[in-house]
């Protein structure tokens, strides 16, 4: 990936005109799409038929995290209705690998989800079959919620993992991302972000995408130096 990517969260817009929301958006790298079933987390969004409808209208792809149980059996619903990438939650998932691969054969890119608490050194080996690695920076289920700095170090152990397997897997995190917290997450190696309150409570979302961006961008450049030092 040869740039941060920022991905609005639309579970922090106003539902009673997605369409307006999404394309308030258009900036944006993707649109990241939270899929809860009250089961997984203790909250309720949207399924399929709602997502394909959004889908069609969007003008920019879809990034879509599900908070399922059963992942196995719902994740390739959202890649067959042409969501670009499709994030199942590793806790949620019977067979990672052969999940993966069904989401990568039908046209999707594979993302895997860690709550904080998950370690990420027993998936390391899995690495190939991933194009995204998702480390919650909260625990999933709600938007608005404090950034968990105690993360940070998981996010640096992947990032290393990454970098020495050569696999091109990106790096995101999600939740409490503002212009405080996300510069720590790119230096630790998150390369694409996503922000539901800090983008759509603000007054103007484009502006507020903008601000992500460069305070990520500068906050990656620092970082890289600083490891490039002799
Ligand atoms: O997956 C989730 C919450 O479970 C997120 O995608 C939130 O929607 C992010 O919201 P903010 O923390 O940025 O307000
Ligand atoms: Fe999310």
């Amino acid at each position: 990936m040869s740039h941060l990517h920022i991905n609005p969260s639309i579970l922090s817009a106003d539902f009673s005109r997605l369409g307006d929301e999404l394309r308030a958006i258009t900036d944006a790298d993707a649109a990241h799409i939270d899929v809860m079933d009250n089961h997984f987390v203790p909250n309720l969004t949207w399924g399929p038929p709602v997502v394909e409808r959004l889908h069609e209208i969007s003008p920019i792809p879809f990034d879509v995290h599900l908070m399922i149980e059963d992942a196995d059996r719902w994740a390739p619903r959202y890649a067959e209705i042409g969501c670009e990438s499709v994030t199942f939650h590793a806790e949620a998932a019977i067979a990672p690998i052969k999940l993966a691969r069904e989401l990568r054969a039908q046209g999707s890119r594979a993302g895997m989800a860690l709550r904080p608490a998950t370690p990420v050194e027993p998936y390391l080996d899995m690495l190939e079959e991933l194009d995204l690695l998702l480390i919650m920076t909260v625990e999933p289920g709600f938007g608005g919620q404090k950034f968990l700095d105690l993360t940070l170090p998981k996010l640096r152990r992947a990032a290393e993992a990454v970098r020495g397997s050569g696999a091109s897997v990106a790096l995101q995190v999600d939740g409490g991302v503002s212009e405080e917290t996300i510069g720590r997450a790119a230096e630790a190696g998150a390369n694409v972000f996503v922000a539901g309150s800090s983008v759509y409570g603000a007054d103007d979302p484009a502006a507020a995408i903008e601000g992500l961006r460069s305070v990520a961008e500068r906050a990656a450049e620092n970082s890289t130096r600083i490891t490039n030092m002799p």
